[in-house]
């Protein structure tokens, strides 16, 4: 059986166990369930803190795992990414009151508070910065005006939650983030996880793509294929029309409207876009 680690709560919960269920495995019945047992796909889903996902796959006791890359690197765990999984984006920023700092170097001899000191003090070394890192567990941006730090370092998304105390972003950010799959490092072939990498790449794929049909002149196909290309190349099919034909083509989710535009323009007709239910490519 394939050992899967998926977050049981946070940021990254729902959509991890959507893209799971969409990728046909099972999902838990209630928010209590810990542990779930998946016979028709050989797998089985562990609900854990996605702060530690990265250490149990590290430690080789599951196979793989959902977690945040952010998470995942100052875990310092042996544990790799595989592949990114298109959601729960954010940065890893600097911040400080509105105006008080303008890059990392000014944070030497300050004291810089986090719930990310492994990535923290990984970014101050590299940049031989030498100031002290305060771990606290969350909440951070709390902790300037309560006097324990005069900076934060810290994930941000929209930004509201600084906006909200007044604080400021200030130098490069740190590293962008968003989901992963992970697996041990070095780890040998585990079977089913190839499978659940296909899953995975299909389900971001029909999020990627949609689906084109529409109807053009025939002496315009060759101008139709440039637009819509597809993956092996679009299906043409011929139309109970004289002089007309039917193409089918994946098209990017991104940008399908001004591809519609441009058929139109060379006088395609009928343009129908579909979402993707499920694919494999
Ligand atoms: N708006 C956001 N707030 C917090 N984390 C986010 C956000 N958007 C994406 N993430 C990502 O989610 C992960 C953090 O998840 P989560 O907030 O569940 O962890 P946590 O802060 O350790 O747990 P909790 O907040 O429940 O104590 C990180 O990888 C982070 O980059
Ligand atoms: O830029 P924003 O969209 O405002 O999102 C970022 C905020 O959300 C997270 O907090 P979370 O809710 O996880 O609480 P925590 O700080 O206790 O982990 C993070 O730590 C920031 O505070
Ligand atoms: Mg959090």
């Amino acid at each position: 059986m394939l050992r899967l680690a998926v977050p049981n709560k946070g940021a990254l919960n729902e959509a991890a166990q959507l893209m799971l269920k969409e990728a046909g495995y099972r999902g838990r019945r209630d928010s209590k369930e810990l542990v779930v047992v998946d016979q028709d796909n050989a797998c089985e889903l562990f609900f854990l803190r996605p702060r530690d996902i990265a250490v149990y796959v590290g430690e080789g006791t599951l196979d793989a795992g959902i977690t945040g890359r952010d998470l995942l690197i100052d875990s310092g765990s042996p544990a790799e990414e595989i592949m990114p999984l298109g959601f729960g984006g954010s940065t890893f920023r600097l911040a400080s009151k509105s105006g008080a700092l303008s890059g990392v170097k000014d944070l030497a001899g300050l004291r810089v508070a986090t719930a990310f000191p492994g990535l923290l003090e990984r970014y101050l070394a590299d940049s031989g910065v030498d100031a002290r890192v305060i771990k606290l567990d969350g909440a951070v941006e709390t902790a300037i005006r309560l006097g324990v730090a005069d900076a934060i370092a810290d994930v941000v998304e929209t930004g509201t939650t600084l906006r909200n105390v007044g604080l400021e972003v200030f130098g490069e950010p740190i590293m962008r983030s968003e989901a992963v799959l992970v697996k041990q490092h070095g780890s040998p072939e585990t079977p089913g996880l190839d499978q659940l990498i296909r899953r995975l790449q299909g389900v971001i794929h029909a999020r990627d793509f949609v689906m084109m049909d529409y109807d053009i002149r025939a002496e315009r196909i060759e101008e139709a294929i440039a637009l819509t290309p597809g993956m092996e190349g679009p299906t043409v099919s011929p139309l109970h029309r004289e002089g007309w034909v039917a193409v089918r083509a994946m098209v990017r989710r991104k940008g399908h409207q001004q591809v519609m535009d441009q058929l139109w323009e060379i006088g395609a007709r009928a343009i129908l876009v579909t979402d993707i239910y499920a694919c494999r490519i």
